[in-house]
């Protein structure tokens, strides 16, 4: 008998103070209901509305089972396709679909995408501080721990905290976090210095830029950067300036990762073609959900490509449990971000561990042991969703503050 789809719903919950958004799809089989991350933390009410009012009149009584002719119906139904509200409204869709068909094979999906290639997935972890010396003493905790990958960041992305502008900006400046990007340059080239010193080169360091620098300012640092063997360095340049990405190549040999706003296919196409980037950082509901990632890893194969999917706190663990499927079964697996939570008042919790409101609210989430990630080996995503648990962390739809990066004269810079 068919698995019909009966009713198609959105959960928002911000268990650790980040509004994450998950759909379920209810089936007529009797327990057989799939959830999938449509997450966009900072506009989830427009995505919410795509869902219900939207995409769940044009699925409700159709067959679950066609996944691809149910992706290419939602992807195209709107007539303008893309963006992030739209792909992640599909995604939660997508995902929960995908998450009912392991369930009907009483399979995890890993085992759907061609079965395992590895057991556990190397992971990097964020080592952050607002000194050199808070910065040391978190790369120590993580290496205790077996991560054997770190990004290291001082002082928050090359800015400080949101707040009024610095002496030496023009009077009335906005508020804003003030980035500037010589200075920026200057202590991120020292601070690996320093850690190489004291660290040795026997584990890997990451650098994310976020795109906090002009593209000659990019290639001046990836090239500095050179004597520390980076693993990579992410988002040296601004989306929008994604021609510099040649110039970039050419003038340093420090591993690039790009990606992770990605959201239309020619976003991306021409990096993996012309080998512009060695890792690709999108996170499959910013895509449109598995159905897309799965197919964009297997071209990222084909050119040497590695993934290095996006795996930051304002994702649900339900998609962070797609990324580990996918990781699973990837000849060209990279590594993994796996970043533990950053709320607002800027006190990293981990993103498992007993006791934990994230866990609380979905059972059954990735673990993360001795620098691994291991999916849970339930049928599907592995991961289930307590509604009452959920319903006890309500999200606040605010204004979104650490997007509002300014450069030393108080105009808006890419955050
Ligand atoms: O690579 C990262 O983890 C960061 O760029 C975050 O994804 C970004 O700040 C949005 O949460
Ligand atoms: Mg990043």
């Amino acid at each position: 008998m068919s698995v019909l789809i009966t009713d198609i719903r959105t959960i928002a919950t911000a268990p650790q103070g980040i509004n994450l958004l998950v759909v379920r799809i209810e089936t007529n089989q009797p327990g057989l209901t799939g959830l999938g991350c449509a997450t966009f933390a900072y506009r989830h009410l427009a995505v919410q509305c795509v869902v219900e009012q939207y995409l769940k009149p044009l699925l409700v009584g159709r067959s679950a089972e066609a996944i691809e002719e149910l992706w290419q119906l939602m992807h195209q139904n709107a007539y303008w396709r893309n963006g992030p509200i739209e792909n992640n409204a599909i995604s939660g869709v997508d995902m929960a679909l995908w998450d009912i068909k392991g369930k009907q094979a009483g399979l995890p999906l890993y085992q759907l995408f061609g079965g395992q290639v590895r057991t556990g997935v190397p992971v990097y972890r964020h080592a952050e501080g607002r000194d050199l010396a808070e910065l040391t003493d978190s790369i120590a905790r993580l290496r205790e721990q077996g991560v054997g990958h770190i990004r290291c960041q001082s002082g928050g992305y090359g800015g400080g905290a949101f707040g009024p502008a610095p002496a030496g900006a023009p009077e009335q400046s906005r508020d804003g976090i003030y980035l500037d990007p010589r200075r920026y340059i200057r202590e991120t080239v020292r601070l690996f210095d320093v850690l190489r010193e004291r660290v040795g080169f026997d584990v890997e360091l990451c650098h994310d830029v976020h795109e906090r620098l002009h593209p000659t300012d990019a290639i001046r640092l990836a090239k500095l950067l050179e004597p520390h063997e980076l693993f990579f360095l992410e988002d040296a340049i601004p989306l929008e300036q994604g021609d510099w990405l040649r110039r970039l190549r050419e003038q340093t040999r420090t591993p690039l990762a790009q990606g992770e706003l990605f959201n239309h296919p020619l976003e991306w196409r021409t990096l993996l073609t012309e080998r512009l980037i060695d890792f690709i950082r999108v996170h499959p509901s910013q895509l449109g959900g598995i159905t897309p990632t799965r197919k964009l890893q297997l071209v990222a194969e084909t050119h040497g490509v590695r993934t290095a999917w996006h795996g930051p706190g304002d994702l649900s663990p339900v998609g962070h449990a797609a990324n580990i499927h996918l990781d699973l079964v990837a000849r060209n697996f990279g590594i993994q971000e796996w970043s533990g939570i950053e709320p607002p008042n800027g006190v990293i919790q981990e993103i498992s561990g007993s006791g934990s409101a994230l866990l609380e609210v979905f059972p059954g989430l990735p673990e993360c042991r001795a620098g691994h990630v291991y999916p849970s080996d339930r049928p599907g995503l592995g991961v289930e969703l307590n509604e009452a648990a959920a319903a006890r962390h309500p999200c606040t739809a605010g204004i979104t503050t650490w997007t509002q990066t300014r450069l030393p004269d108080g105009s808006l810079h890419t955050p």
